[in-house]
């Protein structure tokens, strides 16, 4: 049995996820205290909505999907209501492995793990460590369900607020150039429903591209890049305006910020 605390938008991509790779409702269930958040997902999944004591009690799995900022109050009423088996997943951002020990009494098995959004359609990309007393079978384990949704890589813990500031917040980052690249065409006279489609398939195509693991930014960025043309003009002035570390300076506030999520 399956358990996900906290059916938000993260909990219900990974719900979604897990029934369309096959896991039946009936091994899945839900915690989520806003009543009408709680129904919608009965009714859509079909899947039980229990308390946090009765998914702590049933499941093997839970993974917990509340705000970090709710996560030690989740964590101080999980505790002594989870079985020595019982693996424990947070996605939260910034919530360590060795917070989410020592909120829970015993040698608990937990993963930290961080997805994205794109897992709403099964695209998502997940990074996962486990923490000191998760086995490997448990990691795998933990590394099947999350597969659910998408790709997963491992990495060492010490790696997860980068991860957090490049592929959890990232998705933002692209559709705040799409929204400036849809309103720059909108501002020259396209209508937005055009400007969308051409911005949407472009960071589909140049994703695409990228994807080859031979691929290299920098090579694919000069084969754009005519001489004397539109896109040496254009790159000029993401330059003059240091767009590079403007970029830079926005991946680390958001890994410091995932550092401060753990300080509480
Ligand atoms: N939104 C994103 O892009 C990503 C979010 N995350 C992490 O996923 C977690 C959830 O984020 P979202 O789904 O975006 O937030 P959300 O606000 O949509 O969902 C959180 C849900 O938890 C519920 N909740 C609060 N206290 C609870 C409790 N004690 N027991 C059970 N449920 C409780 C809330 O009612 C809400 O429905 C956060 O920790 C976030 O850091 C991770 C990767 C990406
Ligand atoms: O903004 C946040 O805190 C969450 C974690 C990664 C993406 N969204």
């Amino acid at each position: 049995m399956i358990a996900i605390i906290g059916g938000g938008k993260m909990g219900e991509a990974l719900l979604a996820g897990l029934l369309a790779t096959g896991h039946e409702p009936s091994g899945v269930l839900v915690t989520e205290p806003d009543p009408a958040r709680s129904e919608a997902l009965r009714q859509r999944y079909g899947v039980a909505a229990v308390s946090s004591a009765e998914s702590a009690d049933r499941a093997d799995a839970l993974i917990l999907a509340v705000k970090p900022q709710d996560m030690v109050d989740l964590l101080d009423q999980l505790d002594g209501a989870i079985g020595p088996d019982t693996l424990v997943i947070s996605i939260a951002a910034g919530i360590t492995t060795s917070l989410l020990e020592k909120h829970l009494s015993g040698e608990v098995a937990v993963v930290r793990a961080m997805p994205n959004t794109p897992a709403l359609v099964g695209r998502g990309m997940t990074a996962v460590a486990g923490g000191a007393h998760t086995s490997a079978d448990q990691l795998d384990h933990a590394e099947s369900l999350l597969r659910s949704v998408g790709e997963v890589v491992r990495v060492a813990e010490r790696h997860m607020d980068t991860v957090t500031a490049i592929s959890g917040s990232g998705p933002a980052y692209f559709y705040f150039i799409a929204e400036t690249m849809i309103e720059a065409g909108v501002a020259m006279g396209m209508t937005r429903e055009a400007a969308k489609k051409l911005v949407t398939q472009t960071i589909g195509g140049a994703a695409a591209m990228l994807d080859d693991p031979g691929a290299h930014p920098v090579v694919l960025r000069e084969a754009v890049t005519s001489p004397g043309g539109t896109t040496a003009a254009a790159v000029r002035e993401l330059e003059r305006h240091s767009v590079r570390t403007a970029f830079t300076d926005a991946i680390e506030a958001a890994r410091e910020r995932s550092r401060e999520l753990s300080e509480g």
